[in-house]
């Protein structure tokens, strides 16, 4: 008979804020929980959303399951007739990435950004419909992160007004785009525009790559899947593909123009809007990623925090002389608290900073409607920067889950190598976290050069403006609760932010050559990129703080969390804030009396603050994490279902098994 019984029943009763109220904070409003929580039931009662042995098939059947899926999706959002909302919400908790991830996080967004108006009327209701597939094509075999380096060639060819895609090299070979080994018909193809014999960059052109009929590729066209990925399950339901081009020719106007354009005469036109536009779809999805990131590790901290309620082991107080009685639970041993509450925190913050940059984002582009383009840079500075500071915190702190989970944290029913391996890539995609923070350290140089001028930085660089203050001030903290002061602690990461970018600047000027000094400080460039960045994030937490948060001991533990987040980042960055004087060795000790308090007050609420995330079972995918705790006939449960359990004796073992130890009885014998 089934179990039904709470496991987490006495942990829940302990909570002293109001989860209901923490659920609304955590989606962003009640509408937002309301919508979210009825599709996220819609997924987990619906069958078709199944997402068993997901780990245990081959990869031609996991491919085809994620088909099947993407194709069930589809139906299910036109005979409910979903809104746009609602449609988000079902592809996040269906929780299977396939080629409509791309097709509508990038090929659409791309178009949206970089064509004209005539394009996007004749291109986008065919998107939108799916009447078209569509993968971005940028990445070649030999540049990524390069994006001025591609090789893929667009020519002019002005006696047929078209123009000529070609890939002239092995290395030229579109290599990785999402949905494009398989699936997709249509590509947005980053590639050098040349005309009338000169060239003028990299630009966007709509490709068709496969026929609409029969699907075969179109004449001239190559292409495949680029082969399994890291981990099972993962990102191997997506068909990442390679694309060649042997001359294929595109009519003039499927070049993307809105940014520029070439006449019919083959003249090339640049527009008032900066080139960069064209780079915006990549501007875009790094801000989605953000908010992927505190997803993917709230939902790791999740299985966590629950299986260490669970999880007990060795003596506690209560046992008798003997040692009998209940063992520990693992969440109570100070070193699994704060390895875990610190993630927690972070899951937080996370969530609200990824709130916040789509503001900024949605800003922006309200703001390019009118052709103001002022904040691009530091959007451009806050998505990249944001991105990559999220991304790697999430990916490391997925796999601490895994850890804090021992050795069932290893099996795949854990839910947890397979979350990893799926988010991991993030700190790559979208580009690689270092390329990214050595853009964000560009502008940040830039926006310090020019204080010199007179122009004051605004946004999230306003800081850099108090920089006589800021390199002069010292932290004023002299007891453990001094640092229970949202004040004094952002000062503290402004100052040893604003020390390290100066420090960066001031090596820079020893160098005659500005790209050799930006080459030779690289590392100390990105380490203040980091420092930059987690000044955004505390100051993001802390405006949360001061918004109208409703609910008994709501406001209470998210400050509780703010601290955390920002005291666990002192104590790991510690080199960084000695070495800057931004902190005494002194403080630095008060801050970890500090956050031992902290975890104390945590504790109580752990269950809580992860149930405030609201995450079904089905989404968490994890007998670990499973909402009753009900772990251990779970994880038991789970084991036989294993293909390897279908046979008592395995395939094999009259082959390669008998013979084995035959001959070992045999050796024993003479
Ligand atoms: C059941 C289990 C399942 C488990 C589920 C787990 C759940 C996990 C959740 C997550 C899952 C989500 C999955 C979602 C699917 C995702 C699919 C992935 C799709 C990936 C797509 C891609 O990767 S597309 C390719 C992306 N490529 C890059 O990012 C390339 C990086 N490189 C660049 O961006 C550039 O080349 C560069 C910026 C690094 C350098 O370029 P360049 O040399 O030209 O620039 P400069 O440095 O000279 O700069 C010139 C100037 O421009 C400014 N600038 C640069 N970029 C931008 C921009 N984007 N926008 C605005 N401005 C820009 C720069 O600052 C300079 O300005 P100056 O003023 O001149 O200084
Ligand atoms: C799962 C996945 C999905 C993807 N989907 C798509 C897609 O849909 N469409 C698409 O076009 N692309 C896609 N990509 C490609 C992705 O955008 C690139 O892999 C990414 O931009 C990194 O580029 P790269 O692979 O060339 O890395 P490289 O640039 O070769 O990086 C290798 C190493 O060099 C370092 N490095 C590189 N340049 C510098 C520098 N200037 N200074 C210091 N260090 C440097 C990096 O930090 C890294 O350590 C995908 C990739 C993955 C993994």
């Amino acid at each position: 008979m089934e179990d039904t019984v709470d496991h987490l029943a006495h942990e829940r009763s302990k909570a002293q804020f109001n989860v209901e109220e923490m659920k609304i904070i955590w989606a962003g409003s009640l509408h937002a929980l309301q919508v979210s929580d009825r599709i996220a039931k819609l997924v987990a009662s619906d069958p078709g959303f199944g997402k068993e042995n997901r780990a245990v098939l081959s990869r031609k059947d996991l491919f085809k399951s994620a088909l099947k899926k993407a194709a069930y999706v589809w139906k299910r959002i036109n005979e409910l007739g979903l809104s746009e909302e609602e449609t988000s919400w079902l592809r996040f908790y269906v929780d299977e990435l396939a080629y409509d991830y791309v097709h509508w996080g990038m090929f659409v967004p791309a178009i949206k950004g970089s064509a004209t108006e005539e394009q996007q009327n004749k291109w986008l209701p065919l998107a939108n419909t799916m009447q078209i597939i569509g993968t971005y094509a940028q990445t070649e075999l030999g540049h990524g992160s390069n994006v001025r380096g591609l090789e893929t060639t667009a020519t002019f060819d002005p006696v047929t007004d078209e123009f000529i895609i070609h890939s002239p090299t092995l290395t030229s070979s579109k290599w990785w785009p999402g949905g494009l080994g398989k699936v997709a018909t249509h590509a947005v193809v980053y590639a050098q525009l040349i005309t009338d014999g000169k060239e003028y960059g990299v630009n966007g052109f709509l490709v068709q790559i496969r026929s609409l009929d029969d699907h075969f590729p179109l004449p001239g066209i190559t292409v495949g899947d680029i082969g399994m990925k890291f981990g099972s399950g993962a990102f191997n339901s997506m068909d990442n593909g390679v694309l060649r081009f042997d001359r294929v020719r595109i009519p003039r106007n499927q070049m993307l123009m809105r940014v520029s354009k070439v006449t019919r005469e083959g003249k090339y036109v640049e527009s008032n809007i900066p080139k960069q536009i064209i780079y915006g779809a990549m501007v875009y999805v790094r801000q989605t990623i953000v908010a992927d990131a505190s997803i993917a590790l709230s939902r790791a901290v999740c299985i966590a925090t629950r299986y260490s309620a669970v999880r007990r082991q060795f003596g506690s107080p209560q046992n008798d002389q003997n040692g009998n009685g209940i063992e520990t639970q693992v969440i109570d041993y100070k070193t699994q608290q704060s390895r875990l509450f610190p993630l927690l925190a972070s899951a937080y913050a996370f969530r609200f900073v990824g709130e916040w940059l789509k503001w900024l984002y949605t800003d922006l582009i309200q703001k390019l409607e009118g052709n103001d383009f002022s904040t691009l840079p530091e959007v451009h500075a806050c998505t990249a920067g944001l991105k990559s500071l999220t991304t790697s915190a999430a990916a490391d702190g997925i796999e601490e889950s895994r850890k804090l989970c021992g050795g069932h944290g290893y099996l795949s029913s854990s839910g947890l190598p397979e979350l990893y391996a799926t988010f991991v890539p993030a700190c790559t995609y979208e580009g690689d976290n270092v390329v990214l923070l050595l853009q964000v350290s560009r502008f940040l140089m830039k926006t310090i050069s020019q204080l010199q001028s007179g122009k004051k930085p605004t946004g999230t660089t306003a800081y850099i403006g108090h920089v006589e203050h800021l390199i002069q001030c010292g932290c004023n903290v002299k007891k453990a609760e001094d640092w229970l002061n949202l004040c004094v602690i952002l000062e503290a990461f402004e100052a040893r932010a604003i020390r390290l970018l100066v420090a960066c600047a001031e090596n820079l000027t020893k160098f005659a050559n500005p790209l050799q000094g930006f080459s030779e400080l690289s590392p100390d460039l990105v380490e203040a990129a980091v420092a930059h960045c987690q000044v955004i994030v505390v100051s993001k937490f802390i405006e949360k703080l001061q918004q109208n948060i409703q609910g008994i001991g709501v406001k209470q533990l998210l400050e509780t969390l703010c601290y955390i987040y920002s005291l666990n980042l002192i104590h790991k960055h510690l080199g960084d804030f000695l070495s800057t004087r931004s902190i005494t060795p002194k403080q630095a000790s008060l801050a970890s009396d500090q956050l031992r308090s902290l975890y104390a007050k945590v504790r109580p609420n752990a269950i809580a603050l992860v149930d405030a995330f609201n995450y079904t079972d089905h989404f968490l995918g994890s007998v670990l994490g499973s909402y009753d705790g009900n772990v251990y006939p779970k994880l038991y449960e789970e084991a036989w279902k294993d293909p390897l359990n279908e046979s008592v004796v395995p395939d094999g073992y009259h082959e390669n098994i008998r013979p084995v130890l035959k001959q070992q009885l045999q050796n024993a014998r003479l």
